[in-house]
Formats: C-alpha cells, sequence, structure tokens
C-alpha cells in the first residue's frame, strides 16, 4: 500500500495554478492515485470569455485526464473551482468561499506565478512575491493545515553557480519592494529595475527569489517546503510519454525547429541542459507534501528537481536527437526542412540571423505579396528571435544543483512510493525521452495527426527539390555575372570547358 496514496485520502487540498502545466499534472496524478481524496480546491480566474466551469471541465475532458475519469468517474465532484484574482486583494474571493478555505483545507501547494521572463517588474512582484505573502497570511488563518508547499524555480539563483538547498537573501527586502510598488510609478519602477535585479537576467527570476526570501520570513508556525525545478518538459511517463501545453521553454524552440523556422541558435553544446519532466516534479512535490506533513522538519526544507548533477544531458547531444527525430517523425506544414545547428560568437549570430532567418522570411513575404497574400513571416521570425534571445541566457551556462534533500526524501520512500512517486532521475533515458517529447509537441502541443506523417515527408522532399533549385539558379546568375565582369572568372570557365 502506499503511503503517499494514502495520505492524502480523505483531504482537503487547495491547489493555486491549477490550470497551468503544472497544475493540471499535479492534480491529475492526486485523483488517479488518491481518488478517494475529499476535494480540491482550485483558485481560477474566468479568462478569454469562459467561465470557471467551462475551465475546469475543458481539464477534466482533455486526453491529460483520460485514465482519471476511469479510475474517477465523480472526478467532477472532487475539484471545486473557487473564483479568484490572485492581484486582487483577498484574492476577491467571496466571504463564504474565503470561510470554507480557511476551516477546511488541510494542505496547500502554491503554484501559481507569471513565468514570463519580461514581465513588467509591478506585475511580476504582486504575482510572485506580494500573492505569496498574502496566501502564507490565508494559510496562517487554517486550523487544519498540514503541510504549505512552495513551487519555486531551480534559477532563483541563476546568479550563482553552485547552489545548495538554502534560500540565499536579495539585496532589497521584499517587504520594502511589496511597499514601495504602491507609491512607485511606472517610470521609477522601469529605472529602478536593473539596479534591483543586478545580475538577475530577467524579472521572473528575480521575483522567484523574492518569493522565496518571503517564503521563510512569513513561515511563522507554518510547515513549509520549497520545491526548485529546473526547466520542465514533457511527461516522461505518467500518464503517458511525451504531454506538453505550452510553448514555454524548449518547447517553443522544438517547435521552430521542425517547422523549419530556426535554424541557429547561440548556445553552447556542452552545457548541461537541466531539463526535468513535468511527472519527476509532481511526484517529488506529492512526496514532499506527505513527508513535510507527517514528519515535520524543525525548519523549512527546499528540494531541487534538477537532473544535472543525477543525470547530465548537454545541449548538443539533445539537439542532435531532436533532429534526428525531426526524420522520423516530420512536422506538418514546415517552412523549410529541419536543419539547425549551434553557433558561438556574436558575429557569426548576425550572419546567421540575417542569411538564414530574416533573409528567406522577407522573401517569402515577398513571395506573399507578389501572390496576394497579408505577409506575416518577417513578424513571425522577429518574434522567434526575440524569444531565443531570452533564452540564451539559460544555454550557455551551467549550473551545480545540490539534491541532499532530494536524495534524502527517495531514502524515506518505501519501495511501493518509490515506483509510483518516482523522481529517480537516474533511470532516465534520455534518448528515449527526447524522442517522446518531440512527438508529444506533435501531437499533444500541434495537434497533428500521425496519418499525416507521409505527407509532411512528401512536403519536406518538395521543400528540399526548391532548395536545390533555388541554389542552382541562384550559383548560375552568380557565375554568369562573375563571367562577365572578370578576366579570371572567363579564363576558369573555359579551362573547366576545355
Ligand atoms: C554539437 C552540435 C549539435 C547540433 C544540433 C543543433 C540543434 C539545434 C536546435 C534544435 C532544436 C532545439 C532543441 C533544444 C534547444 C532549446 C533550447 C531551449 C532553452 C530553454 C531554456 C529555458 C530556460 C528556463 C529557465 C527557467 C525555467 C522556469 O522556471 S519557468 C518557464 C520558463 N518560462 C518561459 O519559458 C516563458 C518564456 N516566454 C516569455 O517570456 C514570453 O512568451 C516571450 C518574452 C518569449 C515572448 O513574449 P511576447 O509578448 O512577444 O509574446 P507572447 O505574448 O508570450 O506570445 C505571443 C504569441 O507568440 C506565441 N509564442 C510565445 N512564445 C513562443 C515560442 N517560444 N515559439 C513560438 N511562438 C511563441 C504565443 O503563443 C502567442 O501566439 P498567439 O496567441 O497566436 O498570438
Ligand atoms: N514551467 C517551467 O519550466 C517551470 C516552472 N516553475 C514554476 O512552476 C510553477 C508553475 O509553472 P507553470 O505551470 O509552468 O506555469 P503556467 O504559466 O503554465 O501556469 C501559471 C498558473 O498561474 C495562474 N495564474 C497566473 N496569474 C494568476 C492570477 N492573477 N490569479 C490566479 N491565477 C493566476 C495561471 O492561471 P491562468 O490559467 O488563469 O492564467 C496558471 O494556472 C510556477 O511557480 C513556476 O515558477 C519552475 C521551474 C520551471
Amino acid at each position: 500500500m502506499s503511503m503517499i496514496a494514502a495520505f492524502y485520502g480523505g483531504k482537503s487540498i487547495l491547489i493555486t495554478g491549477a490550470t497551468g502545466f503544472l497544475g493540471k499534472v499535479l492534480i491529475e496524478k492526486l485523483c488517479r492515485t488518491s481518488p478517494d481524496l475529499k476535494v480540491i480546491y482550485i483558485l481560477v480566474r474566468p479568462k478569454a470569455g469562459h467561465t470557471l466551469q467551462q475551465r475546469v471541465s475543458q481539464i477534466i475532458n482533455s486526453k491529460l485526464f483520460e485514465k482519471v475519469r476511469e479510475v474517477c468517474p465523480n472526478v467532477h465532484e472532487k475539484i471545486r473551482a473557487i473564483s479568484a484574482d490572485l492581484n486582487q486583494n483577498d484574492f476577491a474571493i467571496s466571504k463564504e468561499d474565503m470561510q470554507e478555505l480557511l476551516s477546511c483545507t488541510n494542505i496547500i501547494f502554491h503554484c501559481a506565478a507569471t513565468v514570463r521572463f519580461d514581465d513588467h517588474l509591478r506585475h511580476a512582484v504582486q504575482l510572485n512575491v506580494t500573492a505569496t505573502q498574502q496566501l502564507l497570511f490565508m494559510a496562517s488563518q487554517m486550523p487544519k493545515l498540514e503541510a504549505f508547499i512552495h513551487i519555486s524555480t531551480a534559477f532563483s539563483n541563476c546568479n550563482l553557480k553552485h547552489i545548495d538547498e538554502v534560500i540565499y537573501p536579495c539585496s532589497v527586502e521584499p517587504k520594502k519592494i511589496i511597499d514601495s510598488m504602491e507609491w512607485w510609478d511606472d517610470a521609477i519602477v522601469d529605472e529602478i529595475a536593473p539596479k534591483l535585479m543586478g545580475d538577475w537576467p530577467n524579472t521572473y527570476t528575480y521575483t522567484k527569489a523574492l518569493g522565496e526570501m518571503v517564503v521563510q520570513q512569513e513561515s511563522g508556525n507554518l510547515n513549509i517546503a520549497i520545491i526548485r525545478p529546473s526547466i520542465v518538459g514533457a511527461t516522461w511517463q505518467e500518464p503517458f510519454p511525451g504531454w506538453v501545453d505550452n510553448l514555454n521553454g524548449p518547447n517553443g524552440m522544438i517547435v521552430a525547429a521542425g517547422r523549419g523556422f530556426l535554424r541557429a541558435i547561440r548556445a553552447s553544446p556542452l552545457a548541461v541542459a537541466d531539463l526535468i519532466p513535468v511527472d519527476t516534479v509532481i511526484n517529488l512535490t506529492l512526496a514532499v507534501g506527505w513527508y513535510t506533513a507527517v514528519h515535520r522538519p524543525k525548519s523549512t526544507l527546499i528540494y531541487h528537481c534538477t537532473s544535472g548533477n543525477l543525470n547530465p544531458c548537454n545541449w548538443g547531444k539533445m539537439g542532435c536527437q531532436v533532429l534526428s527525430t525531426f526524420e522520423k517523425i516530420p512536422f506538418e506544414k514546415a517552412f523549410r526542412r529541419p536543419h539547425a545547428d549551434f553557433t558561438a560568437n556574436t558575429i557569426t549570430v548576425h550572419y546567421r540571423n540575417a542569411v538564414s532567418h530574416r533573409a528567406p522570411a522577407m522573401i517569402y513575404d515577398i513571395y506573399l505579396w507578389l501572390t496576394g497574400r497579408k505577409p506575416r513571416m518577417t513578424k513571425l521570425m522577429n518574434r522567434l528571435l526575440r524569444t531565443i534571445s531570452m533564452l540564451e541566457y539559460f544555454i550557455n551556462r551551467s549550473w551545480e544543483w545540490s539534491t541532499y534533500n532530494t536524495e534524502m526524501l527517495m531514502s524515506e520512500l518505501s519501495p511501493e512510493d518509490q515506483r509510483i512517486f518516482n523522481f529517480d532521475v537516474r533511470q532516465l533515458n534520455w534518448l528515449e525521452y527526447i524522442e517522446n517529447y518531440v512527438l508529444g509537441v506533435k501531437k499533444y502541443l500541434l495537434k497533428e495527426d500521425m496519418a499525416g506523417i507521409p505527407e509532411a515527408k512528401q512536403h519536406l522532399r518538395r521543400l528540399q527539390n526548391i532548395y536545390y533549385l533555388f541554389n542552382t539558379v541562384f550559383f548560375l546568375i552568380a557565375w554568369r555575372l562573375l563571367i562577365a565582369r572578370s578576366q579570371i572568372a572567363r579564363n576558369v570557365w573555359f579551362f573547366i570547358m576545355w
């Protein structure tokens, strides 16, 4: 019998960020392994014309929840959506809902955050710091609360090279920043942001670091743990391999490379690609929830959920495997045949951006314009290059994260729990994982049918022929112009003909 699964039975669990990438996998696993849990409260805001209930139904009826619908047919009744906006005071939760949450909640998983790298500092502070502070305040009023699990990121201290499972202080106290945000106008925030952020590369990582400090300072008597995942990727095993549903991190790059837009990226092939499958993160999260509630460690424990020190893979190996998977499983509607490489220095990057990215986009836009359609490729390419520039920081460096607490927890689990809540990343076969990842991007993110693979391969052959034709015509024109202007070229030409 799994101790962890049994622990969540009969519990009332509060989840923030439940509609996000990690949140959905967390609810899925909870409902599948502990179908007898009492209720999962999820804090959701209405969005894009969808009511709360529509958003929940969308999740429950999705492919990800296929197994849950079998194991727990009354899953609709287990999930109780509570209207909330984490940017508002008291999260804009109604009095009755708040009362229920305060009196019933046993466990909190705080996943909500803004993960945009370029978010305005004010907004990133609001969601990643102030909302965390407010949730902790709510937690302090919950008599039945057993554990508060905060999801942070392994990159909250990316200004350091070696990172231990401790909280590192930021130079300015989060409380001071929260207070200042109330009276600083946007112009002041913009001016002061680079100074506050120092050597943090973006507002996301900086505010996640502040969020951790808030957790430490406001923990009071609460039973808290922090989980720091690195770059979270598609599912490895559960509920099925390769599930992914957003364009964040590597996903967007895989799409861009597979469709032939991405031709070159500035990355160090030997730098560690610290990817971690989302199901591994969720297994660790549930194990930490159990351990924190049952063993009640004296201090707040931090768990690194990373792969680099136990089973490293580098960007070179990952890139090669991604490209070789495209041979077997091509994406539909490719712009060019997938082929990309890593560049190292700034001059090459500028050259490749001009020749391999911008020029083909412009040529294609001219073709669209000439055929009476709206040019769109240059805009898309500019967006891609902007995204790449934001990711570059993370693919040109390596970090070392110690994983003592994570390994300690693994040794505390029964063999049954080690199997059901497996977070031992040493068992991960990277080549197999990446192949499933690319397949998952095709199936679940791009929603492409496997039956379309022969047509996609034929399209790539056509693109190859267009490429050869284009190069031949280009070469002939260039050579003709050269012969017309240069005596040496003429001599070479006559020599060849002779
Ligand atoms: C040895 C030699 C070997 C040779 C081999 C060569 C191999 C070559 C490469 C092959 C393939 C590559 C495979 C692997 C390499 C990949 C590298 C990946 C690096 C990953 C690093 C991640 C670091 C993460 C560190 C921290 C982790 C975390 O804690 S949190 C999660 C990370 N967060 C994010 O990823 C969010 C990042 N995103 C943003 O900040 C913003 O979206 C943005 C700033 C990038 C863009 O903002 P903008 O306002 O312009 O756009 P937005 O409003 O967001 O979207 C507008 C529309 O654009 C679409 N969109 C968004 N992102 C992408 C994208 N990446 N690709 C395509 N389209 C995208 C979006 O859907 C919107 O569309 P519409 O709704 O239709 O308008
Ligand atoms: N993905 C990754 O690679 C990594 C993620 N993490 C951490 O994991 C956690 C989850 O990330 P991930 O699932 O990828 O993020 P997503 O962007 O997929 O999800 C974010 C969640 O937060 C919710 N949210 C945002 N703003 C509000 C608001 N004002 N009120 C209520 N809810 C809100 C979103 O709701 P809505 O659907 O309404 O927008 C969504 O459910 C974060 O804390 C992140 O820092 C850490 C390391 C890596």
